[in-house]
């Protein structure tokens, strides 16, 4: 079954993992964070109720497990070794009304279809990372929202129903944000595609779309690879094409709703494991080095990343390294490029190039989303392809000119047929911005979209 299969080489170190124990938690300072100063605090009205619902959780039996987490972990050094492709993506806000079966299945499938260009096209095993089963929380840039309302934190925060009282935080959200993602997890675990026809043909429907667009033409001899690796894997026996279409998604979410993830926090074997997901990364906002959340996630053994905006110094970067990876162990951290397209080619090449002359073993993963957000002239919030292609292509020639391995890509998408990222050429202009902008948050690329970028990474990784 899903999540039972181990790779060789990984020790499996499940245990038992009880609820932290009070010494445990001392010795480890699981709890520093709270002396600390702290950014995007959620507006909990009421300090007990929140410690009751940290204290049932604190009991529950947790999302994920630490032989998973660890497992994970000796991926990631694949990537940071230069061995493997990171490839991470979902909605920007998990929804608790949109956590249906057809949308985990449609995430989980983009991310398949995608790592099947890129693993095809680009000669590279890919890990798959999705943002579900937990990515409940928003770092909002202010309190309010144009009305004037409390803004919507995330569904494991407040309601985003326009309403004052509907914005009210509710501690008891975090249990049914814990629900949500524990089905969230079980549906994924038990339903990976055993079928490498099914992703075949899904990707087959896909392309064809793509190859109908006007930008269809630029993915043909990429195209033509991955049709040639298939026909090449095809000719292969069942067991060789098993392990070929592995298909293990591991979740992850922004460790931002510290209260939460402490909670689901449990000791195994001496070590804590955050196991609310399988990785957690800070965000851009809360990436302080002496603040609360950079401490939270220095204590824990999960994989952790950090998004690293256009202000971010190589300096800050280095500083990073050295307080959230002082082993230097690789695959224990990723950091999180999201410069915007504007900015990369100039930002981004010191902090490599920095990191890199210390010796320090990161993950390098691009998000192209975040720094390419605007607005569109009717007031969505949106990004143009053009733009977050261009991020890309920036950060693969910072990479390529300086011999470093571009690790990976994170991006906000799903697998519905969504209308939030702007790209004319291929179908979504201002105007179609309506039909279908679904997003709680942040715009996503739909599959279509998505599918395209794991096309262009796959050509740029194959040269
Ligand atoms: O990922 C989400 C957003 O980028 C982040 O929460 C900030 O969004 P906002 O500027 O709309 O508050
Ligand atoms: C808020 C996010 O990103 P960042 O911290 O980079 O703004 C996000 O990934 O949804
Ligand atoms: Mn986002």
């Amino acid at each position: 079954m899903y999540g039972t299969r181990m790779r060789p080489g990984v020790e499996r170190s499940i245990r038992h993992s009880p609820p932290a124990t009070n010494d445990g938690d001392r010795e480890l300072c699981l709890d520093r964070w709270r002396e600390l100063p702290r950014r995007q605090v959620p507006p909990w009205p009421d300090p007990a109720e929140v410690a009751a619902v940290c204290a049932t959780l604190g009991k529950m039996p947790p999302i994920v497990t630490p032989y998973e987490v660890d497992e994970l972990r000796h991926r990631l050094a694949e990537v940071c070794e230069g061995r493997a492709f990171l490839l991470q993506g979902g909605d920007c806000a998990e929804t608790f009304t949109g956590n249906t079966e057809s949308h985990l299945l449609g995430t989980t499938r983009t991310l398949l279809q995608m790592a099947m260009a890129i693993t095809y096209g680009g000669s590279v095993p890919v890990v798959k990372v999705a943002r579900l089963a937990g990515q409940y929380g928003k770092p909002r840039s202010s309190a309010t929202d144009s009305l004037g309302l409390p803004a919507y934190r995330g569904d494991i925060i407040n309601a985003r129903h326009p309403a004052e009282s509907a914005r009210a935080a509710d501690p008891q959200r975090m249990i049914d944000a814990y629900a949500n993602s524990a089905v969230a997890m079980n549906l994924i675990r038990a339903y990976p595609p055993d079928d490498l026809t099914d992703l075949e043909e899904l990707y087959d429907d896909t392309y064809d779309l793509i190859r109908a667009s006007p930008a269809g033409a630029r993915y043909q001899v990429i195209s033509g690879e991955i049709d040639r690796a298939r026909g090449f894997v095809r000719a292969w026996g069942p067991s060789e094409r098993h392990a070929l279409r592995e298909s293990k998604v591991y979740c992850s979410h922004e460790a931002l709703v510290l209260e939460y993830d402490r909670a689901l926090t449990r000791i195994n074997d001496g070590r804590a494991y955050a196991l609310s997901g399988h990785f957690l990364w800070v965000g851009e906002r809360t990436r302080q080095l002496d603040h609360a959340h950079v401490d939270f996630v220095a204590r824990i053994a999960n994989p952790i990343g950090v998004k690293l905006g256009p202000a971010a110094s190589p300096h800050a970067a280095i500083e990073l390294c050295e307080r959230l990876n002082p082993e230097n162990l690789p695959g224990r951290l990723t950091l999180i490029s999201r410069m915007g397209n504007r900015q990369v080619r100039d930002v981004f090449p010191a902090i490599v190039d920095k990191v890199t002359a210390a010796g320090a073993k990161v993950v390098w993963q691009c998000d192209p989303m975040h720094g390419n957000t605007e607005q569109s002239s009717h007031g969505f919030k949106t990004r143009r392809l053009d733009r977050v292609v261009d991020e890309l292509l920036g950060y693969f020639d910072v990479h390529r000119s300086l011999g470093t391995h571009p690790g990976g890509v994170h991006v906000e998408l799903t697998g519905e047929n969504v209308t939030e990222c702007l790209d004319g050429i291929r179908g979504v202009e201002d105007q179609h911005l309506p039909d279908r902008y679904e997003t709680a948050c942040d715009p996503r690329l739909n599959m279509r979209q998505s599918l395209e970028l794991a096309l262009l990474v796959a050509e740029i990784l194959r040269g």
